[in-house]
């Protein structure tokens, strides 16, 4: 389980991100509680690891951090119950979703995918895997997120509105997990701009912490 960082990586496999999962983050940027999970996906070009830098896209005047827990898959499955679902669980990481506010907010306003917005190269920032064990209680725990050392982002996945198994149960009904799959299971408020030079560090409780650099 150790290598399962690299092992999802070279593995390729999709990433099926969560979006407006906690009430202040949807209340924040003025979008509606949803009563079903909104669900897109981000490339695995969108991967990068600590020591590679986050670049602003091209044309993209508002690049906003987005601190999630992510859920790595351990094995294929489809229509899984929540009951059955944390046996899919091999482990975590910390990830940012990274997200060119500007390009999702005109693709919202168009009716238009968010596939530029939120699945350009590097805006898929992870920590190293987390083992399942190291994280006994996924569904509690502390999410932050610092920018120059001022904290932006303090939350606790205890506020998500849909539960891990529950959205690991609804995703399967639709997209076959399969190993390596990661889940990013939303952001809680606090999310803002970022600019050349900028210094992201984000952790999730004492467990886990990184770093990367906006250029
Ligand atoms: C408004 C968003 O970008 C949705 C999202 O990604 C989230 O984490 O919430
Ligand atoms: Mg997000």
């Amino acid at each position: 389980m150790a290598s399962m960082l690299t092992q999802f990586r070279q593995l390729g496999r999709k990433i099926v991100a969560v979006g407006r999962n906690y009430r202040a983050h949807a209340a924040e940027l003025g979008n509606p509680v949803p009563k079903k999970p909104i669900l897109f996906l981000k490339p695995t070009s969108s991967y990068i690891t600590e020591g590679e830098k986050i670049r602003i896209p091209e044309e993209c005047s508002s690049l906003h951090h987005e601190v999630e827990l992510g859920i790595v898959i351990s094995k294929n499955g489809c229509r899984i119950s929540e009951q059955e679902a944390m046996n899919y669980v091999g482990g975590y990481v910390l990830a940012l979703d990274m997200t060119a506010r500007d390009f999702q907010d005109e693709a919202k306003k168009k009716g238009q995918p968010w596939s530029l917005a939120k699945g350009f190269d590097t805006s898929c920032p992870v920590s190293n895997f987390i083992d399942k064990d190291t994280l006994s209680d996924p569904s509690n725990v502390r999410l932050w997120l610092k920018v120059n050392n001022a904290i932006k982002q303090d939350g606790s996945t205890s506020d998500m509105i849909f539960s891990i198994p529950y959205l690991i149960s609804y995703i399967s009904k639709y997209f076959k997990l399969e190993e390596g799959d990661v889940i990013l299971t939303g952001t809680p408020e606090g999310v803002g701009p970022v600019s050349n030079g900028d210094v992201i560090e984000a952790g999730l409780g004492d467990i886990i912490s990184m770093k990367f650099t906006v250029e």
